[in-house]
């Protein structure tokens, strides 16, 4: 294929984080998160075709700096490009939208300019888009494997190290109270000394009892210790305890995610939805239940 005739498409989905804990190295590929989260059928799709004078991206039609995606391009083409997202999540509240833009990203330029680079190598490189520009630690590597992925050891392949909370599909749904710059929170020491001592905790829990409603708990847990939760979000966890599921608040966002038994769904959407209008969203995951 030529470089004039060059279009690339692909979709990235987006990842809400439960909880986590960041592991500093001075290898951009060894620093990260582990930590657990769930990948949802919501993300970002890029449309990439060759740029003229210089790479120009743009959001939902409007043109954005997208620091982690221009990083992203800068390691993997040399020219110009053109890159066209549109999102399907909500940016800067806990959904992973920097990594899933530049991964969708990198998954079109491949294909458009034919670069040959394998799913790890495209993952290496939006991980070192995001460690260094402070938008995210782990959320490629989840969103790459898929379903409710466990972050074992930090960074991206061979380094990073994951496996999954074993699930059939199921629904999560979110309301969005406000936005969260996941820089500002990364910077603070004081939050981060609480962050990095809940997330260890958490993770040894989750890795003893492996189940869906002991990651919500211990992402509730979680939030609740780190001292990021709002009093709206932890209103709105209550209110859907108290509906009968469970919630907890997507990191690093000024948004819940719930999920509940099929019998109190109504019941937890009617309680969210006192706070803010409520997306839902499906978690594919490891199996199906046979019927
Ligand atoms: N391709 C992209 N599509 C959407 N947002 C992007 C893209 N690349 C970088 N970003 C930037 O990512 C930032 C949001 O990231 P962050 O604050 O980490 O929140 P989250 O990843 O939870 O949405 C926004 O400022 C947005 O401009
Ligand atoms: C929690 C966070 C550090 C940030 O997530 P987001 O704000 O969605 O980019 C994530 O990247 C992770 O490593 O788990």
């Amino acid at each position: 294929m030529s470089i004039e005739s060059s279009v690339g498409k692909a979709f990235a989905p987006g990842h809400i984080t439960g909880f986590f804990e960041i592991h500093d190295d001075p290898d951009p590929r060894r620093k990260g998160s582990t930590g657990c989260g769930v990948v949802i059928d919501g993300g970002i799709a890029a449309i990439v075709t060759p740029g003229e004078e210089k790479t120009e991206i743009s959001l939902d039609g409007v043109s954005v700096n997208a620091d982690t995606t221009r990083s992203l391009i800068e390691q993997i083409v040399d020219l110009p490009v053109h890159v066209e997202c549109t999102s399907s999540i909500p940016i800067g509240c806990g959904f992973g939208a920097s990594a899933a833009g530049a991964l969708s990203t990198a998954y079109a330029l491949n294909d458009a300019f034919s670069l040959g680079l394998t799913s790890n190598q495209l993952v290496e490189a939006v991980h070192i888009a995001e460690v260094s520009n402070g938008s995210g630690m782990g959320d490629v590597e989840a969103q790459y494997f898929g379903g409710v992925p466990i972050r074992k050891v930090p960074g991206c392949p061979p380094y990073g190290v994951l496996d999954r909370v074993p699930s059939p599909s199921f629904e999560v749904h979110c309301i969005v109270l406000g936005e969260l710059s996941t820089g500002s929170v990364l910077n603070d020491g004081g939050f981060m000394r609480e962050i990095n001592s809940a997330g260890r905790s958490a993770l040894r829990s989750l890795l003893s009892r492996p189940t869906i409603a002991n990651f919500m708990e211990l992402s509730k847990q979680f939030t609740l210790k780190c001292g990021l939760a709002s009093d709206r979000v932890i209103d709105a966890i209550e209110a859907v305890g108290a509906a009968g599921g469970m919630a907890s608040q997507a990191m690093l966002g000024e948004t819940v995610f719930a999920c509940s038994d099929g019998s109190v769904k109504e019941d937890v959407l009617e309680a969210l939805s006192t706070f803010a209008e409520v997306t839902t969203y499906n978690v594919t995951s490891c199996y199906q239940h046979p019927g």
